[in-house]
């Protein structure tokens, strides 16, 4: 049976977009499965002067898509209040507190607190000390902060960040959000690994030739080109999903399942990734930029005409490049990463490439000195599940060996049902679970990975490589494996091809 949680959730930005399409889906859903009920309050705050009427229509409007019934509606929303408030302003968090502790008292929530950062980073710094200084952490009960990502823009500036909120929260009361840590199936992958004697035995270099890792959105910019034109993809994906994806693979076993133990591996696997020279950089990361393109009848625009980007913009909206893990287990094991937006289609997956066979005995039938590879593929999106490539023998006479593949996916049934990402995310933070939050070590040592790959790109004067919309990137990501002899194992242009569609 789901036990109920209880506390009062102050959401910073309530009338924002994060707000409406992921925040009060995720909390109706949590609702609707009993883990929040009775005693749950929500406070939107924003600068708009809504009334508590209005914002509950807003709300009403976020879930519409999750079929409530007027009775749900209504019993679901009438948690739910509004305070403007600009942040800025100390005076007017004094009636922020005053609605906190009547809602707290009326809806018996004994205290606890969550603040959940939905707005702009530069203002997290700005409201976590006005928290403390205005006394709205309760006395009583547990006050936990969730702040999303980016957090920083370099090392540096996280570091800033990161000791203003620490000024009013401790680290076990920080809750750093990387939504990639709430899918299911990069959860699954310490299942995959750790349930797995078959594949943990084989999780080393004896074993696995290279990880690949590839984070691919058909999406553009969409209307983000404001925010995104200063960040591109090397600060919008690698510093945080691609590097927890990375951690996840890379750590050592925990001891035990939790989030202590999980957070120190991780953060050693982090630090155990190379931090390149500049020469390095040029060798082992490529970028690229989206030109117009097409796929079938579709055509798509170029970066450079998207809403609110510079026609002259550098900015990369790819990311293709190799992490190499100085650790016993992961020596000359190179991790390929892959990220970008326009490309062929949405798809994020793990291939985990094992070495051959130490020589072909059918090589006679083969014809080649090598067999295929043996691949684990993780599906995270849109498909979830796994498949596991073999070699098997071709029906008929003969000895022809080919690849065959093993296939699970979670059935529509089972996708339908697993929990969106942030609501996974707000139901661990109402149990005061990190596990799959990011601790700070963490964030510090992924900044240091990526802050020399940035600064080294910020040297370069040229035109950064292109790549037609719709396609898998540009050439420089296909040469980066070919100069070490190997290639993409996933490569939809080619199905597109067959297709005529590029
Ligand atoms: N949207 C998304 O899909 C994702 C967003 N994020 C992150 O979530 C955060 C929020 O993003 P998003 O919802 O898209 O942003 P929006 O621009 O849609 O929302 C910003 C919110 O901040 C409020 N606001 C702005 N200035 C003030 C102020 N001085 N005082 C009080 N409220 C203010 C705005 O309301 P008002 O104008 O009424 O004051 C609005 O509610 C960002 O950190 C973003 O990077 C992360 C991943 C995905
Ligand atoms: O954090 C971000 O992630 C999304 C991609 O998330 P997904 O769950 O759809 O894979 C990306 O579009 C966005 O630019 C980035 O800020």
């Amino acid at each position: 049976m789901t036990q109920e949680n209880k506390a009062l959730f102050i959401i910073f930005g309530g009338t924002g977009d994060l707000a409406k399409r992921k925040l009060y889906p995720s909390l109706f859903r949590l609702f609707r499965k009993g883990a929040i009920g009775k005693h749950f309050a929500v406070i939107g705050t924003a600068r708009r002067e809504w009334t508590n009427d209005h914002f509950r229509e807003v709300v009403t409007e976020s879930i519409e898509e999750l079929n409530p019934t007027p009775k749900e509606i209504d019993s679901f929303t009438s948690h739910f209040y509004y305070q403007a408030h600009n942040v800025t302003n100390t005076e007017e968090y004094v009636t922020l507190e005053k609605l906190a502790s009547e809602l707290n008292e009326e809806y018996q929530l004994e205290g606890n607190r969550i603040f959940y950062l939905a707005m702009a980073p530069s203002f997290f710094g700005t409201i976590a000390q006005h928290i403390k200084s205005e006394h709205i952490l309760s006395d009583d009960g547990f006050n936990r902060l969730i702040i999303e990502k980016p957090f920083g823009t370099d090392y540096k500036t996280a570091k800033e960040l990161n000791d203003s909120i620490s000024a009013a929260f401790t680290e076990d009361q920080i809750f750093r959000i990387d939504h990639y840590l709430g899918k299911e199936m990069v959860q699954n992958i310490s299942a995959i690994r750790f349930g797995n004697n078959i594949f943990e035995s084989l999780w080393n270099h004896h074993y696995i030739d290279n990880v690949q890792i590839t984070l691919a959105e058909s999406l553009g910019v969409e209307e983000r080109g404001g925010y995104y034109d200063k960040s591109g993809a090397l600060k919008d994906m690698v510093q945080n999903h691609i590097l927890q994806v990375v951690a996840l693979l890379a750590m050592e076993p925990p001891t035990i399942f939790s989030d202590r133990a999980i957070r120190t591996e991780k953060i050693n696997a982090l630090e155990s990734i190379r931090i390149y020279n500049e020469e390095e950089v040029k060798e082992n990361f490529v970028r690229g930029q989206y030109s117009s393109g097409h796929l079938g009848k579709n055509n798509f625009v170029g970066y450079h005409d998207e809403k609110d980007v510079d026609p002259s913009s550098s900015t990369e909206t790819f990311v293709a490049g190799k992490f190499m893990i100085d650790t016993f287990r992961w020596s000359g094991v190179p991790f390929y990463i892959r990220t970008g937006k326009r490309l062929t289609e949405k798809g994020t997956r793990i291939n985990i490439v094992f070495k051959p066979t130490p020589i072909n005995v059918f090589r006679a039938s083969t014809q080649s000195e090598e067999l295929p590879e043996n691949i684990l593929t993780i599906y995270i999106q849109p498909t979830e599940g796994f498949s596991l490539t073999l070699n098997g023998k071709e029906v008929g006479p003969g000895f022809a060996v080919d690849p065959v593949k093993l296939n699970y996916r979670h059935s529509s049934e089972t996708l339908e049902n697993s929990p969106e990402a942030y609501e996974k995310l707000l139901l661990d933070c109402l149990k005061g679970d990190a596990t799959n939050f990011t601790h700070w070590d963490e964030v510090a040592a992924s900044w240091k990975i990526v802050d020399i790959i940035r600064q080294t790109w910020d040297k370069e004067t040229g035109a950064i490589p292109t790549y037609p919309a719709r396609t898998m990137g540009p050439k420089e990501s296909f040469d980066l494996l070919e100069k070490d002899g190997r290639s993409w194992v996933w490569e939809p242009d080619q199905w597109y091809r067959e297709k005529e569609l590029l």
